[in-house]
């Protein structure tokens, strides 16, 4: 009998049997037939079997490097994740002494500075270190030094080890979207991915249930990273739109201030709630402009994200907006932040992106081009009024009442 029971405890633990059900089944054990002990037999090799896959995929994992380029917040809890998931981690950051306290002191002394990093979680200063045998390479610097950092080390960057990008938003520069800029700029690596939707780094530090999306044009890659990714408290969903994936992780950060301003102003709930819907339309219009799918913007990087960044009192955009609200300026508040909040770059950069595709604005005369300006703005008001308070040139309360004074028209 004694040989079934490590048996029954693995049945017992899979189907969250009772005590009861757990001695019923030892009796019964007890005094199966031949046939069936035969089935019992193959139970027990199937659970041998089962230990050792999981060990061969644990040994696997063990031997599987993962880069993080960027030591912030979502890089720091990006690596904790890897890590606990059995992948060791190197995180690459900039300074020594943030290196030798990951190191020494297991912990990141600038971001969630209370918990203890897993001992499978190393960090280095030198690029070449941390790239050159990573499997998976991920992406945690924010989009406006993204190509400075790219042109700097892309020499490291092994061709075979793909690159998942969590960075959200549109550089001013260029006016291109990450996955745009990133084959450009690693012009070696064959394979990207992005991942995107509600996802604060602090409570994925916590440990509390989340979900993303993992977009790539490889779907066997967004499948093997959702793989990599998965733990009990974190879902990882598969997705091949990655031009929606990204718009909607862009605008979603201007959204997210226009929230904090109509938060900071005491406009109450009601305004709330047009204002995130409203700025959900820009967003799909946009994005399916841009040939998204509409299945995407109502997806987790769509309206889950935007949620989260609306709603959500950790958005760091969202506390851009409040302030701003309050009537703070835009200076003191980026000169009293250590973190990015790219919604305020991201604005610009809409900005400027809306107005060419609004018809080649460059190529036309001064009169024309406030003649398109302004159908851009009112096919995107919200989009134009951040960008518009962000540079000063309106309060927000009169970005407020610019949005109140648009003319009926059909909802769309
Ligand atoms: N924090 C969050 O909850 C989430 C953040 N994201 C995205 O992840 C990206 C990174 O954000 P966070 O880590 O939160 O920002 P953060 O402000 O906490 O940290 C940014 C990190 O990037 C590093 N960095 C800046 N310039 C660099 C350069 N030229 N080379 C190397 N490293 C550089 C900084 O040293 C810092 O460690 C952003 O695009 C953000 O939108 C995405 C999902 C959630
Ligand atoms: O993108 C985020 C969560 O999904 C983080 O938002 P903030 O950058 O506004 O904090």
């Amino acid at each position: 009998m004694t040989a079934f029971v490590p048996v029954l405890q693995v049945i017992s633990r899979n189907r969250h049997l009772g005590a009861e059900q757990l001695r019923e089944n030892l009796n019964y054990a007890e005094g199966v037939s031949n046939r069936r002990r035969g089935q019992v037999q193959c139970a027990s090799e199937n659970s041998w079997l089962q230990r050792r896959r999981k060990r061969r995929s644990l040994e696997k994992r063990s031997e599987t490097k993962v880069a993080v380029c960027g030591g912030g917040s979502f890089g720091t809890a990006i690596a904790f994740l890897l890590a606990n998931n059995g992948y060791p981690v190197q995180i690459l950051v900039r300074k020594t002494w943030v290196r030798d306290e990951i190191n020494v002191e297991r912990r990141n002394p600038k971001y969630f500075t209370e918990f203890v990093l897993p001992d499978n979680v190393t960090a280095t200063i030198d690029a070449e270190e941390a790239l050159t045998d990573a499997k998976l390479i991920v992406h945690a610097v924010p989009v406006q030094q993204s190509r400075s950092f790219f042109e700097a080390n892309t020499e490291y960057f092994p061709a075979d080890a793909p690159v998942l990008c969590t960075s959200k938003g549109l550089e001013v520069t260029s006016l291109k979207f990450m996955c745009e800029l990133l084959p450009e700029l690693l012009p070696r690596t064959k394979s990207f991915a992005y991942l995107s939707g509600p996802s604060f780094a602090r409570e994925m530090m916590d440990q509390l249930p989340t979900a993303v999306v993992v977009a790539s044009d490889d779907v066997d890659l967004a499948l093997r990273i959702a793989d990599m990714m998965s733990s009990p408290f974190f879902k990882v969903f598969t997705s091949s739109d990655t031009i929606g994936v990204e718009v909607a992780g862009a605008v979603k950060n201007v959204i997210a201030i226009a929230a904090g301003i109509c938060e900071g102003l005491g406009l109450g709930t009601n305004s709330m709630a047009a204002l995130v819907t409203r700025g959900c339309s820009e967003m799909r219009r946009l994005a399916l402009n841009m040939g998204a799918s509409p299945i995407t913007l109502s997806g987790l990087s769509g309206v889950g994200d935007t949620f989260l960044t609306c709603f959500g009192p950790l958005s760091r955009n969202r506390n851009v907006g409040v302030r701003l609200g309050k009537g703070e300026t835009l200076d003191s508040i980026l000169s009293s932040s250590r973190q990015v909040a790219e919604g305020v770059t991201t604005a610009e950069a809409l900005v400027g992106m809306l107005l060419n595709q609004y018809n080649g604005v460059s190529q036309q005369d001064n009169k024309e081009i406030n003649v398109y300006a302004t159908r851009a703005a009112a096919r995107y008001p919200i989009l134009f009024g951040v960008r518009a308070i962000l540079e000063g040139r309106i309060t927000p309360q009169e970005g407020v009442e610019a949005l109140l004074a648009m003319p009926p028209r059909e909802e769309n």
